[in-house]
């Protein structure tokens, strides 16, 4: 397995603070920003880049922050791999756009061939590209639709997959994503879902699909409904990590009742769970799956594949976007996925799962033995992994409630210590760890350092 080691970087990989953060460069900026853009756009950290590589982030006053969150698990091979500014630069010169639905370029069908080859399954593919994820969602459900005829889409508590109005209707958590933007798309319904820490059916994943398919028979029919959408693991909800048998038994109920699975990837894709995509680690070969995020080194590409005999029911022209599959994201694509091969990112990821998980291992067991059990769970798979914490008793036992002021309070500590790290979860109360796929083992220990500390620093 390639080790960090013998992948080179352009910048120091380092965490140096030089000012407070925000420092001033910063702060002039941030004045700029509150007289120019949206109130409604947020932003994790208060410094705005100027650099970035490897595994670090650098602000325009100088500060080299240490990156776990991948610009939420978009720079897996680096946000200036070089392989991939090279390829950008190469195509950009040559031309930016010329839109495949009018004169058609080889990078695109290179990258559709791509995937048809890497994803899941071994069965005859096509591929459709656009540039979110959330418009890669919204075609899938376009083509589930319109493939079988029917119109009701499942999807499940903790989910995300946009902010478009079909994907907010999908998605489970209101604020900030839903509240007052309805009316929401009709025709989704939600299930629940296989949250082994929180669900009484625990670890049980096969009687989790089974409830869940029971409510679908009595709520919805299977004759009307059209897909089940699921993150293998949920992002946003929290780094839900379904019991297993879970996915297997609803994929299962889907190919008995012709009800296709879209599995939603665009987070958990391309390496960061150790595999190509999640949904390989729990034998599902799903009908249709969206991919974005990680796809293309940091250019705005998402993806639909599925088997060619439900993608080529689309009629043509039904299919398309003036951007959808730009040629200067499928360049870069090309270009980080022939990264993920050639340095063997997978077994990075796998690598990286274990060196976080026995820090956050130590640092649960160090504060359980000091009578804080704040560290309620620790899960996730390969670069994508979460802790979620709770609220001890007065008596100091464990519970499980969530503690979103501590979770904001880490991350907040952590990042003036020039540590990004990103939080989630329906309850708020999930510290996440999407560290960059090439990120170094010094580097990555001594962010985990930061995190664990500002952990005990406010429990
Ligand atoms: C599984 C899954 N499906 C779909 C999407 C949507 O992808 P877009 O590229 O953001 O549209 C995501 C995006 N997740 C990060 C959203 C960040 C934010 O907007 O606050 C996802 O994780």
């Amino acid at each position: 397995m390639t080790t960090a080691t013998d992948i080179t970087y352009r910048l120091p990989q380092e965490r140096k603070l030089v000012t407070e953060l925000p420092g001033p460069r910063s702060m002039e900026i941030g004045a700029r920003r509150l007289a120019a853009v949206a109130a409604g756009v947020g932003s994790t950290v208060p410094v705005f880049a100027t650099d970035a590589d490897g595994g670090v982030i650098v602000d325009v006053d100088g500060n080299s922050l240490i990156d776990l969150g991948s610009g939420i698990a978009v720079t897996s091979v680096g946000a200036s791999n070089s392989a991939v500014a090279a390829a950008v630069a190469e195509q950009a010169a040559h031309f930016t756009h010329t839109c495949f639905m009018v004169t058609p370029y080889e990078g695109y069908v290179a990258v559709a061939e791509k995937l048809n080859e890497i994803t899941p399954g071994d069965f005859d593919k096509r591929t459709v590209l656009f540039n979110s994820g959330a418009e890669a969602v919204e075609n899938a459900v376009k083509i589930a639709r319109l493939s079988t005829r029917r119109n009701a889409v499942v999807t499940f508590d903790h989910a995300y997959h946009g902010r478009t109005n079909l994907t907010m209707a999908m998605t489970a958590k209101s604020m900030p994503y839903k509240r007052n933007f309805g009316p929401f798309a009709p025709e989704v319904y939600r299930m629940p879902m296989s949250y082994p820490y929180r669900d009484e059916l625990g670890s049980d994943g096969v009687a989790a699909a089974k409830r869940a398919i029971s409510m679908i028979e009595k709520q919805v029919g299977a004759e009307t409904t059209a897909a089940i959408v699921i993150e293998p693991i949920q992002g946003e909800g929290g780094f839900i990590v379904p019991a297993p048998g879970f996915l297997s038994t609803l994929a299962e109920w889907c190919t008995a009742h012709r009800v296709l699975f879209i599995a939603d990837e665009v987070q958990a894709g391309f390496a960061r769970t150790g595999t190509w995509f999640a949904c390989e680690q729990e034998g599902v070969e799903p009908d249709l799956i969206t991919m974005a995020k990680g796809i293309a080194g940091g250019m705005p590409l998402s993806a639909v594949t599925g088997r060619a005999d439900i993608m080529d029911t689309v009629h043509g022209g039904g299919l398309g976007g003036t951007y959808g599959g730009n040629p200067v994201a499928c360049a870069a694509a090309l270009a980080a996925i022939e990264q993920m091969e050639s340095l063997d990112l997978c077994g990075r990821a796998r690598h990286i799962e274990t060196i976080i998980t026995e820090t956050l291992t130590a640092t649960a067991d160090e504060l359980a033995g000091a009578g804080l059990p704040v560290i309620g769970d620790i899960r996730g798979r390969g670069a994508m992994i979460a802790v979620e914490l709770v609220t001890p008793a007065e008596d100091g036992t464990a519970t499980r409630e969530p503690n979103p002021d501590l979770t904001a309070a880490a991350a907040k500590a952590a990042l003036a210590q020039g540590v990004v790290a990103l939080t989630c979860g329906t309850y708020g109360n999930v510290l996440r760890l999407l560290p960059p796929l090439v990120i170094g083992d010094d580097l990555l220990r001594d962010g985990l350092a930061v995190l664990c500390q500002a952990i005990k620093d406010n429990a």
